[in-house]
């Protein structure tokens, strides 16, 4: 179920000539595809009140009402830094964003608490598709490596 690719399946410098060759389905690809989802919530005005931590001084019962904060910005650094190991991770961190506007506004129809859920639209539509794309990616990693012990 691979078409022909650039890549030759044979170690490099055999006399194989041209064998079948595969696409392998890249299970790192989630990192850049979220680094881009980020930057692309970050041009959204919705997401202003998101960018960064919210400052005790302004909000003196933030912090009593909401356990563990969490903004773009700090997972923007997180993904940057490598500390995610797949965009699930990432996902969770973001569902945590929405969550507590909506766990800390006095109302429902509150401009900041409206602006998460026009974002939090866009966010689930873009991170399906990459969720789903690395768990395919490494399905097919895992055979490819079960494909190898069996040669061996
Ligand atoms: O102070 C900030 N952000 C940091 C800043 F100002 F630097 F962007 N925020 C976002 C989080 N909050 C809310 O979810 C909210 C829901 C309803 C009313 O507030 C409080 C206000």
């Amino acid at each position: 179920d691979f078409c022909l690719q650039e890549e030759d399946t044979e170690a490099p410098g055999t006399s194989s000539g041209h064998r079948l060759r595969q696409v392998v389905p890249d299970r790192d690809a989630w990192k850049e595809q979220c680094k881009n989802l980020l930057n692309y919530i970050f041009e959204c005005e919705d997401s202003e009140p998101f960018r960064q931590p919210v400052d005790p001084q302004n909000y003196p019962d933030y912090h009593g009402i909401i356990d563990t904060p969490m903004d773009f910005g700090s997972v923007k650094k997180t993904l940057g830094e490598d500390r995610y190991e797949n965009p699930i991770e990432l996902c969770k961190d973001t569902r945590l964003i929405f969550a507590n506007a909506k766990a800390y506004t006095p109302n429902k129809r509150s401009k900041i608490y409206s602006m998460t859920l026009r974002l939090s639209a866009f966010f689930e539509e873009q991170i399906r598709t990459i969720i789903s794309e690395y768990k395919t990616a490494v399905k097919s990693s895992d055979s490819h490596k079960r494909a190898a012990v069996k040669t061996q």
